[in-house]
């Protein structure tokens, strides 16, 4: 699991250690991650050229002393300093000592930037409040041959909420401190991102407020059949999808319910016909039903349908057509209910459930605000899907799928993942673990189906990638199994 904490969290747990050793363990990962970067790029730090961006927090301050270190060793170094006056005495003189060159002139800046093999952005970190000024904003566009590495995490990344206000620098790198932080894990901040490493510090943070499943994580949860299994151990799940006019809806999820291991699917919907064609295993009978997922595709049966699954006694999965009339009938449609219900939106879905207040843009901008205050709302479990799905539960407590790909935007996509979560709510796993675990499985099967280095795939191809993406988690220990995932 990785987990983010906020940056009050973040200063609390570094006031209870001394700055000194804080500072010392923070540049030698940072200056170690360096050199191995370089070696790798160049072979040797000795004569590799290195700019250091620095601001005028301690995230300049770490940065221009690992510049020193590095220079030690043999780099070029130069620095740009973005707030002359103010960057950390004790660095900037440590550099100097070391022979590096410091300026303030943006055209030298420039210069450097688009030659060196790598910068640093220290520019700001868990400090940065609101858009980069002009001078450090050119740096987020202006062109660069080598690698740039973040320090703490990108300039312009709202470090508790992953929002990017302003201008953002874009790392091919990022060198975080102690734990993570939100804005590194939440788009569109986690997108300024690249590879992410860990430096740990001695840091104890309390509990944290967001979290990502890991592949050990998601190996832990998801379900195995016993020997002894039948359908209603391993889950039957009650599908009200698909219309006449939609009928792919309702084989997408029926697939992904069952290559989420359902025991079985209970079909209601119009394309009934279709449904068995396609998938001989279904059931057309009512009977017992230990989920429900209303909505993908469903149409004009959509009313009644929603409120035979929110009277039911089990767990409901409530997406598409089900989510507008949800937002038709707002918070209160759910508040008789005692079992609990997940709600798994897009951004336009989830500004419609939050009133039209707000544009899916804006949702979509802010996602854990957004996420976060739709749970509350509605006191349901919310699967925000997008490019960094989120989920949140009513007490603000959230996890962020680490898996996703862009090629996974794509027509009947989220049916497939409704069917999976719904498989996996029958199976026994709570909301707050069945949909983590299925925007994972998702995404992966998503990666796997798209390969490396990518090509787009349909909904159904990554239906067929369950199976490889269940063995891949099932595979554990391996770190990232076969698609190179994990830390
Ligand atoms: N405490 C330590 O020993 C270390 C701290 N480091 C990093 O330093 C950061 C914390 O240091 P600070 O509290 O000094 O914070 P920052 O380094 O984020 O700097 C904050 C300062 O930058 C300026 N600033 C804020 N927003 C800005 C903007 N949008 N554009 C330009 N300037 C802006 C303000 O003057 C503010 O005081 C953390 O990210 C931490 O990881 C590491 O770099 C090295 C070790
Ligand atoms: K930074």
């Amino acid at each position: 699991m990785r987990h983010a904490h906020t940056v009050e969290q973040v200063r609390a747990a570094e006031a209870a250690l001394a700055p000194a050793p804080l500072m010392e363990r923070a540049v030698a990962g940072l200056a170690a991650a360096c050199a191995r970067l370089l070696t790798r790029r160049r072979g040797r730090v000795y004569g590799s050229a290195l700019l250091v961006l620095a601001g005028s927090g301690d995230s300049g301050g770490g940065a221009l002393f690992a510049g020193a270190r590095l220079a030690g060793r043999g780099a070029a170094v130069s620095a740009v300093l973005l707030d002359p006056g103010r960057a950390h005495p004790a660095a900037l003189a440590a550099l100097r000592a070391a022979g590096g060159r410091v300026t303030t002139d943006q055209e030298v800046g420039l210069a450097d930037f688009s030659r060196a093999d790598l910068i640093l952005d220290g520019i700001v970190g868990i400090g940065g409040r609101g858009g980069l000024g002009p001078a450090a904003a050119v740096y987020a566009t202006a062109p660069r041959a080598g690698l740039l590495v973040a320090v703490d995490l990108p300039s312009g990344v709202d470090a508790d909420t992953g929002e990017v206000p302003g201008a953002a620098l874009r790392a091919d790198v990022t060198v975080t401190f102690g734990t993570y932080k939100p804005g590194l894990v939440v788009d569109p901040g986690a997108g300024h991102v690249g590879a992410l490493h860990l430096v740990p510090i001695g840091l104890r943070p309390p509990q944290a407020p967001v979290e990502a499943l890991q592949h050990a994580d998601l190996a832990a949860l998801l379900p195995r059949p016993a020997t002894e299994s039948d359908k209603y151990r391993r889950g039957v799940v009650g599908l009200l999808a698909g219309s006449e006019r939609y009928p792919g809806a309702a084989l997408l999820a029926v697939a992904g319910a069952l290559r989420g291991g359902a025991g079985a699917v209970r079909y209601q919907g119009r394309p009934a016909e279709e449904v068995v064609r396609c998938h001989p295993e279904v059931l057309l009978t009512a009977g017992r039903v230990q989920a429900w997922v209303v909505g993908p595709g469903s149409g004009d049966d959509t009313p009644e349908a929603l409120d035979d699954a929110l009277a039911s006694e089990v767990p409901v999965l409530v997406d598409a057509d089900g989510l507008s009339e949800l937002a038709r009938r707002g918070p209160g449609a759910l508040a008789g209910r005692a079992a609990p219900t997940l709600l798994t939106p897009h951004a336009g879905e989830a500004a419609r459930l939050l009133g039209g207040t707000v544009t899916a843009d804006q949702v979509a901008a802010a996602r854990l605000r957004h996420a976060r205050e739709l749970a509350a709302r509605f006191g349901a479990t919310v699967l925000l899907k997008g490019s960094s799905t989120v989920v949140a539960r009513p007490d603000g407590a959230v996890r962020v799928n680490p898996t996703g790909t862009s090629w996974l935007a794509t027509a009947g996509s989220g049916d497939v993942l409704a069917g999976l979560a719904g498989a996996l709510l029958a199976a026994g796993l709570t909301p707050w673990d069945a949909a983590p675990a299925a925007a994972y499985l998702h995404g992966l099967a998503g990666r796997l189906a798209a390969g490396e280095p990518g090509a787009p795939v349909t909904a159904s191809d990554v239906a067929a990638a369950l199976p490889a993406a269940w063995r891949d988690v099932a595979e554990g220990g391996r770190p990232g199994g076969a698609a190179g995932l994990g830390d």
